[in-house]
């Protein structure tokens, strides 16, 4: 059968051109024969023969019933090891040589339903680009990538607009940026950049949330002010807002603080220019704003006192540390960023105009004074004539996410809205189409006892359904009647989707505003296909910047649904249901229409990891409390607390029990930390540690021996082909428990180099950022074997490198922010000196090099042992001499001159290094919000030389080492 076969867009035929064209028209003549295509099994790919050393990777996907052939790189003379789809699956030639040719990929295993689906696909362009999943622009993306900077987009929640700018983003070249307001968003941002291995040498790129490229510039003292802070300071004030404001509620004089009195690029305005604003610029009105400023002082004293920071006060101080250093910004979600956080963005690029800006105004759910002809004022002032000129917008229509009822609906909302306040901008006059193959459901019910009972049922164990409300506190009204931990307020539901969408009483709980917002709409205002650009009729007309938040909510509710929609109202017969086209769906069978559906725990977990990583702490708790009940472990998990308890009574010769001295024993052990063994032979002569330190003093080989032994005995079950009872426990205890080493499960499979294992777990949502008592999270723990074990370095840690080495890591030294990605070698050598300085002078374990050489800290030689194990995608051949290491050791030290200046280490003595003191990690304890702590303290160094300096003599000597730092030799200045 003929078959389409698409391209990538960074498929490189240069050198095989016939072969390709040949390759390619068999292919699509549905003669796979000729082509000579074979499965690569086990991975998903296949491959054609284009010559003699030549091969063509393909992957077979499926649209609707048709199968579709991606051509995804050219192997070039056989090496299958350096493709970058394969990620150094090891493939066997001859035999794929043996293997029979397949005439039609989707039939032979029946497995053509399990094949990739593409969502949608271009009638005629042959050319496909690559995210997560391979996509093919429609051609109003497709004129987008193709314009120059500067460039701006405008389209709706679905329409691909993130798709695109990555697009976009690949193809600039020189230090590139992406930075958006959610710290989410950047991250998974990075992971569609990063998918399928991509990476780019002609471009050094950095994602950023904006408070991260904040500190870049330099970190902000205090903590960042929340909404919840502000709702205390707010809730003291309330007697004399109320008097002089009003009822205005704590989000609206947030935002006029924020999005009115701080937003301007100039600087927080003085009295005459907030007085001066236009009606449509503020939400108060002239007598009252004088009140407000000086509330807006007030609030600024109190941030000062309680030493707190507000970005957008802080983006215009740091408007003097910009400096030119990017060649292309990106800005995703541009409506949430002020115009004086985006000019602070904009002032650090290398030339004007070098920028991609993207949002939605629709999605604005609080008051806000986003306008795209604000943006373009903006920029407008840095653009030369020319560029200025080029400063068109490009709207994307389709969505690609929703289905057709429920896009119909949006669409139907964003007419009233229209008909009813006008235009907000000619940017965003738009209506969206749906570009789902499939027709989807909207449903209205009534708030019968009998109604909500069933949809309860089939809602609340499973994570396809959420819930949503108007406003926190309308969540406990939904809980007295839905059971899901899935209960959001619409701000929460920003940026969130789910399959199946219950809004509930939205439009009924605040009837009076709805009402408004289709007030004099009628029926046949909203007969229209396109949104005609009008003004409302009033100029100071404020009931948009008044009800927009009404509107634009309901608009974010709805679109969160993917599949089906239910809105669930005590006022069903309300006008705005009416104009929206909703009836009740009276029969018993409608309100049934969904099944139950049962999630499995693992899906709970997953969802709840997924909430945890956007902040949805609420909802992740409660999904904890009902789905992933867990018990405490039945053992005492090893720690420093424990074992400092252990040692009086340990080394006291007279206790008669030696549970507390074999603990202490099997946690130096496990640790390498000879001095407890020393202590244990010699102050308590107990018997055990007299054989490993006869006399106090260590028998290393016998030691060596011992510590295999006993970390074998640990990681013996972590290791096991079968870990069934390891999972149970993790149902038991939860999936991150500490075991009796005090490490979670991920962190032993880790170490135990268990891929099967790694991957069950982070299945189960174990959290790969948790770290042990010596800041060891489960990529450290790894690497921290590879260090002392080279076959481990050379067949585990490339695989564990895909499943869990953070993709980037965040320093902070001399108060910026400094993000080594991975590609850069000091994000090697920093993870390494990480990893390994906890057991950088240990004796209990055979390592490449003496204790002695190491004390005074890690050294090329040293460090190049185990990056040379490495896979060749991580670290290139041509990073294997000790000279390339020598540099970039003296490129990153604190006293280097070298550009960018990144200071991560000190040197101690000739060519040794360690962390410098001075740095910070950012560090993600158990449920709180990431923190900035010094390096030392995360790696526990003071316990660290407790356990395993004393016997070390030279130490002592050497002027700086594994000792506790001393701050002033290592100062940066
Ligand atoms: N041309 C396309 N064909 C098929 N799928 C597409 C296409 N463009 C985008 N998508 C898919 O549609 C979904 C939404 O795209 P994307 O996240 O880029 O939209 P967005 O405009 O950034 O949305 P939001 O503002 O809600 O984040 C993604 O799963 C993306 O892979």
């Amino acid at each position: 059968m003929p078959m389409r076969v698409l391209v990538y867009k960074d498929l490189d035929i240069r050198r095989v051109k016939t072969a390709f064209t040949k390759v390619r028209a068999a292919i699509e003549a549905g003669d796979l024969r000729s082509a000579d295509v074979k499965k690569l099994a086990p991975t998903p790919y296949w491959r054609a023969k284009l010559d003699y050393a030549n091969r063509l990777l393909l992957q077979f996907v499926r649209h609707g019933q048709e199968t579709v052939c991606l051509a995804l790189e050219v192997i070039e003379n056989h090496a299958y090891d350096k493709s970058r789809f394969l990620r150094g699956a090891s493939i066997d030639e001859s035999k794929i040589e043996r293997e029979p040719v397949v005439a039609n990929p989707a039939a032979p295993d029946g497995k053509a339903d399990s094949m990739l689906q593409l969502r949608w696909m271009h009638p005629s362009r042959a050319e496909f680009e690559l995210l997560d999943k391979p996509i093919v622009f429609d051609d109003a993306q497709e004129a987008v990538r193709r314009l120059p900077a500067p460039v701006v987009v405008v389209g709706s929640a679905g329409s691909g607009k993130t798709a695109v700018t990555l697009a976009k983003l690949r193809e600039a070249e020189g230090h590139v940026l992406y930075v958006t307001q959610s710290a989410y968003l950047a991250q998974s941002a990075r992971a569609l950049y990063d998918a399928h291995g991509y990476e780019n040498a002609a471009q050094e790129v950095e994602f950023l949330s904006y408070r991260e490229f904040v500190e870049t510039l330099r970190v902000p003292a205090g903590r960042e002010v929340t909404f919840t802070a502000f709702c205390n300071w707010f809730d003291r004030h309330r007697q004399t807002l109320r008097s002089q404001l009003g009822d205005l509620d704590a989000h609206a004089l947030f935002e006029e603080f924020r999005g009115v009195l701080g937003a301007s690029a100039q600087g927080p305005l003085d009295l005459p220019a907030y007085l001066a604003l236009g009606p449509r610029q503020s939400l108060l009105a002239a007598a009252e704003r004088e009140a407000a400023h000086k509330l807006f002082a007030r609030y600024r004293q109190w941030l000062q006192e309680s030493q707190l920071f507000d970005l957008n006060l802080v983006a215009h101080e740091w408007q003097r540390l910009a400096a030119p250093n990017y060649d292309f910004v990106v800005i995703d979600e541009v409506q949430d960023l002020t115009n004086v956080q985006l000019a602070l963005v904009l002032a650090c690029l290398k030339r004007p105009g070098q920028f991609l800006l993207c949002g939605d105004s629709n999605q604005i759910v609080h008051p806000n004074f986003f306008s795209w002809a604000a943006v373009r004022t903006l920029f407008w002032h840095g653009l030369a004539g020319e560029a200025a000129q080029r400063q068109a917008l490009s709207v994307l229509q389709a969505n690609f996410r929703n289905t057709r009822a429920v896009t119909d609906l949006a669409n139907a909302l964003l007419k009233i809205k229209q008909a009813r306040f006008g235009s907000i901008d000619k940017e965003s006059n738009f209506l969206v189409e749906s570009a789902s193959p499939q027709s989807g459901q909207v449903r209205l019910l009534p708030t019968h006892t009998a109604t909500l009972r069933d949809l309860d049922a089939q809602t609340r164990a499973s994570v396809q359904h959420a819930i949503i409300v108007l406003r926190d506190e309308d969540k406990p009204a939904a809980r007295e009647h839905f059971r899901s931990p899935l209960v959001f307020s619409v701000h929460e539901a920003k940026g969130l989707e789910y399959p199946h969408v219950i809004l509930y009483t939205l439009v009924s709980g605040q009837r009076a505003a709805y009402a408004e917002v289709c007030d004099g709409v009628a029926q046949a205002d909203l007969q229209v296909e396109q949104l005609a650009y009008s003004r409302a009729r009033d100029k100071g007309d404020k009931s948009l910047e008044l009800y927009k938040f009404y509107v634009n909510a309901l608009y974010v509710a709805m679109t969160r649904a993917v599949a089906t929609l239910v809105l669930v109202e005590s006022d069903t017969s309300h006008p705005l249901l009416a104009l929206l086209g909703l009836q009740v769906a009276e029969t018993s069978a409608a309100r049934s229409a969904t099944p139950v559906q049962t999630s499995t725990r693992d899906e709970w977990a997953q969802e709840a990891r997924k909430l945890e990583l956007q902040g949805k702490e609420e909802q992740a708790r409660a999904i904890r409390e009902t789905f992933l009940q867990t018990k405490p472990v039945p053992w005492t998990p090893w720690s420093e607390v424990a074992m400092r308890e252990y040692l009086p009574r340990a080394l006291d010769r007279t206790q008669p029990s030696n549970k507390p001295r074999q603990a202490l024993l099997d946690y130096a052990l496990w640790h390498g930390q000879q001095v407890w063994i020393g202590q244990l032979a010699k102050q308590a002569q107990f018997a055990p540690a007299l054989r490993l330190a006869p006399g106090g003093d260590l028998d290393r080989a016998v030691a060596w021996r011992e510590t295999a032994l006993l970390r074998q005995r640990h990681l013996q079950p972590y290791a096991a082909r079968n870990f069934k009872d390891l999972l149970r426990q993790c149902d038991q205890y939860g999936v991150d428990h500490r075991g009796p080493t005090g490490a979670t499960p991920l962190m032993m499979a880790a170490r135990a180099g268990h891929l099967a294992l790694v991957e069950a777990l982070l299945e189960r949502a174990a959290n790969p950022l948790l770290t042990d008592e010596f800041g060891h999270t489960p990529w450290l723990a790894a690497l921290n074997r590879a260090m002392e074990d080279a076959p481990f370095a050379q067949q585990s840690i490339g695989m564990l490198f895909d499943r869990i080495a953070p993709p980037v890591l965040d320093v902070q030294t001399d108060a910026r922010l400094v993000r080594l990605e991975r590609h850069q070698a000091e994000y090697w050598i920093l993870s390494l000196m990480l990893a390994g300085l906890k057991t950088q002078c240990t004796m209990c374990v055979k390592r490449p090099y003496s204790p002695y050489r190491c004390a005074d800290g890690f050294f090329a030689e040293e460090l190049g042992t185990t990056l040379v194990c490495l896979p060749e995608y991580l670290w290139k051949a041509q990073r294997h001499k000790r000279s390339y290491l020598n540099q970039v050791l003296a490129r990153a030290e604190i006293n280097s001159t070298y550009l960018p200046a990144r200071r991560l280490w000190a040197r101690t003595t000739n060519g040794h290094y360690l962390p410098n003191p001075q740095l910070q990690l950012r560090t993600h304890a158990d449920g709180d919000a990431p923190t900035w702590r010094p390096v030392y303290e995360v790696l526990n160094l003071a316990w660290v030389n407790d356990g395993t300096s004393h016997s070390a003599p030279d130490f002592a000597g050497a002027g700086w080492s594994l000792r506790p730092p001393v701050a002033a030799a290592a100062s940066p200045t």
